[in-house]
């Protein structure tokens, strides 16, 4: 990387200690300023190669400025760093065509490989859409966890475009809510959102559902009827659900993604799509594809750009945001005005969440409509959470999850039941023991117990396992299976 001058806008002046040394170090010279208007004149100026700026400045909004830099030097690459932590912060500093939003607190690493990256990449203009949102702001997702933060940032990326999105997560961790903000803040937000839930619906009448039937086509259609893919023309389609698909329906849709253009059930003319196709499972699609029930060639079609929702348990941090978010919905609803105790706080961010942000939404709806008193303490907590626990796991959930998945949930447990999340030395060992012990019981009672059949279906030398065999403590009893 040639030495560049890098333009440094923030009111934190450790920030700006911070940046002037790594950047220094890499031996690019830094300028730094904790207003806007300095920035401003520097790139009036014509000085700088790179612009890395904060939202939030005494002046003016950070946010605001990158317009005025692109219009003036199309080239400059502007970099935003910003404490609100929002989705309508990385919407903003994307759509207004700065090149990199990075949430504060940030890894001083990734800055420097975005920094790289922005020094290093063409300079062809970044290209500019209008902000639709500059009024009201009403946030579509709440969260600012690091885990949603890298949600916010993909959503951000993948506005301008039309990619196909694969949205997976436990039920309840707000996959529809993402789909419609996709789509709301994407390209087609002047078009319609179609969702369609393949679980909800018939699997006989799926396919008319989602492409229309001709009048006649079967008994019952006595009507023509237009399908979701028509409604949806020019907007979004929501595919919910989509490992509930089956499979005969989706061989038709691969054919709609591969040519671009269907039939309705019964119909011989071929009709031609523009629908952007958000798709969305709590299942793990992997399994569904060993076990035959899923199209391996639609789901790569499907994932060209897959979105991973974090189970509530994994950023508990936005508990208390969503809890105050969700009890100000109940309060435009006409609930009273509540809040929450610190222990029963603590409480709720210590519970596993099995339904997610769904769970927690029902709660606090419960929580604000009957109990008579204005500050909910733990016990109150604890004596409804008491009633949700025995409904709460759901039994298919663990059925479907795959080994990893499995291991990572008892895993996680096993972290958490530790003082400070951290378990005593020696973990490494102990965890290879529990998953080597069941795998090689279970390899010799599928061999009768024998010890040289087992040893090359696990592909391992046979006086490797003889040892593991005896580390293991493994009882090996000949022709028992
Ligand atoms: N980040 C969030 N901020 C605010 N509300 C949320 C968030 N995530 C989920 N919710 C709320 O939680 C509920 C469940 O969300 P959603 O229906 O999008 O989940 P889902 O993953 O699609 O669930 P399912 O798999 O069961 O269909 C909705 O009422 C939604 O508004």
């Amino acid at each position: 990387m040639t030495a560049a001058t890098i333009l440094i806008a923030d009111d934190d002046r450790a920030i700006r200690t911070v940046l002037t040394q790594a950047l220094g170090r890499l031996g690019h010279e830094v300028r730094t300023t904790g207003n806007a208007a300095t920035l401003w004149r520097w790139v009036a100026d014509g000085q700088g190669d790179l612009v890395i700026t904060d939202v939030v400045m005494p002046d003016e909004n950070g946010l605001d400025l990158i317009p005025r830099i692109k219009k003036l030097r199309p080239e400059l690459r502007v970099i935003v760093m910003s404490a609100q932590n929002t989705l309508i912060t990385a919407l903003k500093a994307a759509e207004r065509g700065a090149f990199e939003y990075l949430p504060k607190p940030f890894d001083l690493k990734e800055l420097v490989s975005v920094v790289e990256r922005a020094l290093n990449s063409n300079t062809h203009a970044a290209p500019m859409v209008n902000d639709p949102n500059d009024g009201e702001e009403q946030l579509p997702l709440i969260g600012r966890s690091p885990a949603m933060q890298e949600i916010y940032r993909v959503l951000a990326r993948l506005m301008g475009t039309d990619l196909t999105v694969m949205i997976t997560g436990e039920s309840g961790t707000g996959k529809e809510l993402v789909a419609r903000a996709l789509h709301d803040y994407g390209k087609r937000r002047n078009g319609a959102f179609v969702a369609i839930n393949m679980a909800a619906i018939p699997r006989e009448l799926i396919e008319s559902e989602l492409f229309g039937h001709e009048k006649g086509a079967f008994t019952g259609a006595t009507n023509r009827s237009t399908g979701r893919f028509e409604q949806a023309q020019g907007g979004t389609l929501f595919l919910d659900e989509i490992g509930d698909m089956p499979l005969e329906a989706q061989t038709r849709l691969l054919r709609v993604l591969q040519e671009g253009e269907y039939t309705t059930v019964g119909g011989r003319t071929p009709i031609k799509t523009d629908v952007r196709i958000i798709a969305a499972t709590h299942r793990d699609l992997r399994t569904l594809i060993r076990q035959g029930l899923f199209r391996e060639d639609l789901f790569y079609r499907l994932c060209v750009v897959p979105i991973r929702l974090p189970p509530l348990r994994e950023r508990t941090e936005d508990i208390p945001l969503l809890v105050r978010h969700f009890l100000n919905i109940g309060i435009s609803q006409g609930l009273p005005a509540k809040s929450i105790d610190q222990g029963a706080m603590d409480r709720l961010k210590r519970y596993r969440w099995p339904g997610n942000v769904r769970e927690l939404e029902n709660l606090v709806r419960r929580l604000a409509a009957l109990y008579s008193q204005e500050v909910i303490s733990l016990d109150v907590v604890e004596a409804e959470l008491a009633d949700a626990t025995p409904a709460a796991q759901p039994v298919e959930e663990t059925q479907s999850e795959g080994l990893s998945a499995a291991v990572e949930r008892h895993l996680k447990d096993y972290f958490a039941a530790h003082k400070d999340g951290i378990p005593s030395n020696g973990l490494y060992d102990r965890v290879l023991r529990e998953i080597e012990r069941p795998l090689i019981s279970l390899s010799l009672s599928a061999t009768r117990g024998n010890q040289i059949k087992a040893a090359q279906m696990l592909g391992l030398n046979r006086n490797t396992l003889r040892k593991k065999i005896r580390d293991l403590d493994i009882q090996v009893m000949r022709g028992i299976k």
